[in-house]
Formats: C-alpha cells, sequence, structure tokens
C-alpha cells in the first residue's frame, strides 16, 4: 500500500486565469479564503507533504504556510510546468496533483488514485468523470478524463523534463507515454472547476 507520507501533494496555482480577466485565480476569495488555501486544506488531509506552484503574488502564497515553487520554463506553457516545478522540489516517491479552481474535488481522491496506481502497476493514475457524450442525442455518456488530478511516480521527471524540452506541452501527449490507470469518480460535481467569474459564483451557491 502506498504510504500518504510518501505523496507530496501539489496545488496548481501558475496559470494566467485568463477567463477570469487575467487574474491570481488561486488568490480569488471563495466563501472567506483564497481558492488555494481551499484546495490546500482539502489536500492536507490526504498527503503527507504539501508544496504550491505559483508564478506570481509568491508571498501570498507562502503566507499560506507550505513551499511555494514557481515554473522553471517561462511563458506559461501549461499544467505540466507545474507538474515539472513539483516534480523537481518533492522528495517522495509519489507526487500528486490538484488545480487551485476546484475546492471541493472528492475527500478520498489520492486513496482512490494510490490504489489504482498500485493494482494496475502504472506509472500514474488519473482522476476522470462521465460527462454528457456532446456528439451524441440520446444522453450517452462518456468518460472524461481530469488530467490536473494526477498522481505519479516521482521517477517520471527524466521523462517530463525530456518531453518540455522538445518543445511539446499537451498533458495527453506525455501520460500516454506511460502505464496510465483511469478512476472514474460518480460524482462529477466534485470537479466543477472556477474558470469564469460566473463560474466561481456558481460555486457559492
Ligand atoms: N505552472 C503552471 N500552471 C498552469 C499553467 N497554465 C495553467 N496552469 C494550471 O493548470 C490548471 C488548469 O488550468 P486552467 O483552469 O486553464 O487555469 P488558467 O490557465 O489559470 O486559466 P485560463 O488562462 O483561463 O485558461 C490550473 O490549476 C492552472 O493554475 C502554466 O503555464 N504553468
Ligand atoms: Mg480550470
Amino acid at each position: 500500500m502506498i504510504n500518504t507520507d510518501d505523496i507530496t501533494g501539489l496545488i496548481l496555482a501558475g496559470g494566467r486565469g485568463s477567463r477570469m480577466g487575467g487574474v491570481d485565480k488561486g488568490l480569488q476569495n471563495h466563501l472567506g479564503m483564497p481558492l488555494a488555501m481551499h484546495a490546500l486544506l482539502r489536500l492536507g488531509q490526504q498527503v503527507g507533504h504539501l508544496m504550491i506552484n505559483a508564478n506570481r503574488n509568491l508571498g501570498a502564497y507562502e503566507s499560506m504556510g507550505v513551499p511555494v515553487w514557481p515554473d522553471a520554463v517561462s511563458d506559461f506553457p501549461g499544467p505540466l510546468a507545474g507538474f515539472l516545478a513539483g516534480l523537481e522540489r518533492s522528495e517522495t516517491p509519489y507526487l500528486v496533483t490538484v488545480p487551485c479552481d476546484t475546492p471541493n474535488f472528492p475527500p478520498d481522491l489520492v486513496q482512490r488514485l494510490a490504489a489504482a496506481l498500485e493494482a494496475e502497476d502504472a506509472d500514474l493514475a488519473m482522476a476522470a468523470t462521465m460527462e454528457p457524450d456532446e456528439g451524441s442525442a440520446d444522453g450517452t455518456l462518456k468518460v472524461q478524463v481530469q488530467p490536473v488530478f494526477c498522481l505519479m511516480k516521482t521517477s517520471l521527471m527524466e521523462s517530463l523534463v525530456a518531453f518540455t524540452q522538445s518543445g511539446q506541452r499537451k498533458i495527453d501527449v506525455w501520460t500516454a507515454q506511460h502505464r496510465c490507470a483511469t478512476v472514474v469518480f460518480d460524482n462529477a460535481a466534485a470537479f466543477a472547476n472556477a474558470n469564469t467569474p460566473e463560474e466561481l459564483r456558481r460555486l457559492q451557491g
């Protein structure tokens, strides 16, 4: 069994927040706390170590009490830059990522990803939900991967360095290079994320 103490949890807060008007999304207030703090408290119940990946307002993130690491690569190349910062800095055999804009992610996220990774002898495990298949008229559901909810072996660092250095940035292209487990969570609403001010308001009921 994977021990929680062998897992570092990484909050991904390094994006541009362009759909929210370019604000630093992790610092936006949600029910009295910054969004990133919600993620930190929720993930803190599930892992032994925590860190934040952010590229702006580093002092504000540092005041949340865990190490903060910016992307090593500049120019906001996407979430994989956050994965890389986490892999470079974590001192445990496993790293799990969650985005800062999804405050209600499942409390058993890490436990289920870890169980699947072990059971399938995989290198990575990603969350997924069942979502309406837009190509079909009869309400068929299809598996929608949630790739920023990802548990991975930290030994994947060299692979990700090579991948990003070759100029690639798509998560699914990188994860497809490795043995990957997928865990479907029934509660799709738990993965509702705030990309726009309106979506953030909706999460506040
Ligand atoms: N480190 C890092 N993280 C990123 C980058 N781009 C996106 N992310 C993170 O990846 C997760 C999912 O990204 P989005 O929800 O699209 O967030 P975003 O990029 O801030 O927002 P948009 O600019 O509106 O797409 C969020 O947790 C972001 O913080 C990046 O260039 N570097
Ligand atoms: Mg998002």
